[in-house]
């Protein structure tokens, strides 16, 4: 019980071809505006599928995997206008698709083609977004020294006074690992080994899939000697029920190949659950946010980058003209937006020169970036706003 509370994050990830965004664009709008496209993502329930389309680039010529790292509350799955639901798979069933959208997949009902969900688990700081990070081959998700900084990825740990925050994440870890085909265990090889099996138990082993396979990646073998990692890998293969333990170095991509090849063991067989060029089903919106995220975080000390949302009020493409981007930054207190835009601004122009040059590098195109704070007290508190802002297992679609 003590190891469940501790239990952080449980991202569910597909992987594909590097990002085409405008497709990105285009299949959300899409599924938006026709609503017969609705039964790929359902209205409620586990039993539906998220499709993708095949491409190869991280894994292999023939097998995909889509990399999702959304945290989803199952419960929050319904759609909403203006609204893109990522808690549900989407059926993939080729019955189902209409020529367009065979054509989109390009599936060409190739046998060997694999994609499936995968749901990582893991304390804060063990490296879950380092070995997504090199398993999708492109920055998906910040990564710092600093614990749960990966929040719709990431669930809180449970503290005596809990935010309304971590308890919507703490939901959105179970719906997590209920749709996945294979679950990743990290645990950090540094640190004492710890029975991962009595973490699912705790967490409800019922709601896992019946002998989902689980692959616990003991992680960060660098640092420590060989001779230990064998010998923490003979504990937790002596004293975990978990089907194979692979030791790696997320962050030197050693092993990373061998998780891949086990995770695309154990997928289904079937088309891709996304259209080609789409490498997350986050819009790019997503991914700005986390990139300012991550520069909060990287700037501002103490209780300033945990108290901070990010928002991307609004992201205008420009022919001819750098694309517009405006962010707003709410934090908890007049005192942290202090501390945040600092003397003369000078703290924030930084933070917005340090978020522009990774925006651009991750879009590969310049932007205008303009940032402003603003305080909303509470709002980790407000079940409303937490919402609004994505927590309640959606996220909105450009
Ligand atoms: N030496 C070493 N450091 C690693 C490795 N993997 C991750 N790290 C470091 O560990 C820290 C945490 O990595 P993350 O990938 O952010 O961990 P996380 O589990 O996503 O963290 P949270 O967001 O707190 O849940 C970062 O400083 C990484 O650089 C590894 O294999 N070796």
């Amino acid at each position: 019980m003590e190891l469940a509370s501790n239990l952080s994050a449980a991202d569910r990830f597909t992987v594909t071809t590097p990002s085409s965004l405008n497709v990105t664009r285009h299949f959300c709008a899409r599924n938006l505006c026709r609503p017969s496209q609705f039964r790929y993502r359902a209205t409620s329930g586990s039993s539906t599928e998220k499709r993708s389309s095949s491409p190869p680039l991280v894994l292999s010529r023939k097998h995909e995997l889509l990399i999702n790292e959304l945290q989803l509350d199952q419960g929050e799955a319904d759609y909403e206008e203006g609204l893109l639901s990522l808690s549900v798979k989407p059926n993939r069933s080729m019955a189902l698709l209409d020529d367009y959208e065979m054509e989109e997949l390009d599936y060409s009902a190739d046998p060997n083609h694999r994609s499936g969900y995968v749901a990582v688990v893991g304390k804060p700081n063990v490296g879950k977004s380092t070995l997504s990070n090199q398993m999708v081959g492109q920055k998906l998700s910040i990564v710092t020294d600093k614990p749960q900084t990966t929040r719709h990825r990431i669930l809180g740990v449970i503290e005596k006074k809990m935010h309304k925050l971590d308890t919507m994440m703490m939901k959105n870890v179970r719906s997590a690992a209920v749709n996945a085909d294979c679950v990743l265990v990290i645990v950090d090889a540094t640190k004492m080994p710890e029975k991962i099996d009595e973490v699912f138990e705790a967490e409800g082993a019922g709601s896992l899939k019946d002998n989902v396979p689980i692959l616990l990646v003991l992680n960060k073998k660098d640092l420590i000697k060989p001779g230990e990692v064998a010998k923490k890998l003979q504990w937790y293969e002596k004293f975990t029920n978990v089907d194979e333990v692979i030791p790696v170095s997320a962050k030197y991509g050693h092993g990373v190949e061998d998780v891949k090849e086990w995770i695309l063991s154990k997928l289904p067989s079937g088309p891709a659950y996304y259209p080609k060029d789409i490498i997350s089903e986050h819009p790019e919106r997503f991914f700005i946010a986390e990139i300012v995220r991550e520069k909060i975080f990287m700037q501002f000390r103490n209780e300033v980058p945990y108290a901070s949302q990010v928002n991307v009020v609004s992201y205008k493409a420009r022919p001819g003209a750098k694309d517009f981007i405006q962010v707003e930054i709410i934090v908890e207190k007049n005192s942290q937006k202090i501390i945040m835009l600092g003397k003369d601004g000078k703290a924030m122009k930084l933070l917005a020169t340090a978020a522009r040059l990774d925006i651009e590098d991750f879009l590969q195109k310049k932007v205008y970036l303009e940032m402003e704070v603003k305080v909303k007290e509470n709002w980790r508190q407000d079940e409303g706003l937490l919402k609004h802002y994505g927590y309640g297992g959606q996220i909105r679609a450009l």
